[in-house]
């Protein structure tokens, strides 16, 4: 007991030793000579009277030579031996990456929602439609800082919720966790299907928008149906179809209902700005301000419809009263939001506050009167 710390800074010591190929050197490159040596003094010693008459001192350097070759070689194919071990650990870790990528590519083609089986990840419950439930989720950072204590908070349609604090508190690790980038080590998230194809006429369940969205290589109608193929987008579109009106043809239909969300996040200038209007194909993330970026990126959430969206800052760089009408349009949507955001105008958006009070792992949840 005791020597407890002592215990773990030796089996530290020794990872260290072996992780390096210390042992290896050693063993190989250093203790031949010394066995060589020590040999030969041996022999030394024991034929101290008679060495003269027995041997010349060629025979005797030869002798030398023969047992420190024998000597090196032997330790050598021992070093060999050592080395196998940690090259049989490595090829496992390899294979183990290909099984992974194969059960992933599977999962894929089979058009699964969710990788459950694949990354079972302790506390994380696919399965709730309705909801985005934390309960006792401790957040933690890759490098060991507690960013939430226990954090237990529930967002049900209608109920959108804000999440603020100073930088670096841990506003965006809740989207990290969200998202499935950090492991949760306790507590549990249930979540909607995160699938945004899972099924073309209903929309998903949680989509998010970060700071920057992706830009695709693409036209400009690819911006905003991606993740989805333009087939895929002209099946959704002609699903949401409002019944009984005339239908003339699939583009035309999936294009009309882009304008409309195009108009909404004030963009419509670039169908008459860049040439080819929905088929323009350009560098897109070079093309477009940081600002029209973020309002793509809220088309793509209009047009994809979910019921939860996750806004991680991603209209910090619109004005205002842009930034206004988009959460007003996702409010009419009846999309539910999840926002981290520093801007007070957003407040009346939503009906919780969720704060990190320190960046320790304390918070708070209160709600926000409309
Ligand atoms: N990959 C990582 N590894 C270790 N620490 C990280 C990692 N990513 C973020 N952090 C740390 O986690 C803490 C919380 O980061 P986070 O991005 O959630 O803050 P934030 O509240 O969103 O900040 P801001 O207001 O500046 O956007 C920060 O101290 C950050 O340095």
């Amino acid at each position: 007991m005791e020597h407890k710390g002592d215990r773990a800074l030796i089996s530290t010591q020794g990872a260290f030793i072996y992780e390096f190929g210390i042992l290896d050197d050693f063993t190989t490159k250093q203790l031949p000579h010394n066995v060589t040596w020590g040999l030969s003094l041996l022999y030394a010693m024991e034929h101290k009277g008679d060495r003269a008459l027995i041997s010349t001192q060629g025979e005797l350097a030869h002798a030398l030579r023969f047992l420190a070759s024998v000597v090196s070689q032997s330790f050598l194919a021992f070093g060999d031996i050592l080395e196998l071990h940690r090259k049989f650990l490595e090829l496992s870790g390899s294979i183990n990456r290909i099984f992974e990528l194969e059960e992933l590519l599977d999962v894929a083609q089979s058009g699964a929602s969710e990788t459950v089986t694949l990354s079972p990840s302790k506390g994380r419950d696919f399965h709730s439609e309705d909801a985005i439930t934390f309960s006792e989720v401790n957040i933690i950072t890759p490098s060991q800082k507690m960013l939430a204590r226990k954090l237990t908070c529930d967002i049900v349609p209608g109920k959108s919720l804000l999440v603020t604090g100073p930088n670096g508190s841990g506003k965006s690790s809740v989207f990290r966790v969200l998202r499935g980038l950090w492991p949760i080590t306790s507590g549990r998230i249930s979540q909607p299907s995160q699938h945004v194809k899972e099924d073309i006429g209903s929309g998903c369940g949680v989509f998010y928008v970060p700071q920057r969205p992706y830009t695709c290589l693409g036209t400009l109608r690819d911006q905003i149906i991606y993740p989805l193929s333009c087939e895929e987008a002209e099946l959704r579109a002609l699903k949401l179809y409002r019944e009984g009106e005339e239908i003339s043809d699939n583009t035309n239909i999936l294009d009309m209902r882009l304008r409309t969300i195009l108009e909404n996040v004030r963009l419509s200038y670039l169908l008459e700005r860049e040439e080819g209007g929905w088929d323009a194909n350009l560098n897109w993330e070079d093309t477009l301000s940081l600002g029209e970026q973020q309002r793509l990126g809220m088309a793509r959430l209009f047009f994809h419809k979910p019921k939860f969206g996750i806004l991680d800052e991603c209209t910090n760089a619109t004005s205002v009263d842009v930034e206004e009408q988009l959460y007003r349009l996702a409010k009419d949507m009846n999309i539910t939001v999840v926002t981290s955001s520093q801007r007070p105008a957003l407040i009346p958006f939503h009906s919780l506050e969720l704060r990190f009070i320190d960046g320790e792992g304390n918070w708070e949840l209160r709600s926000i009167k409309q």
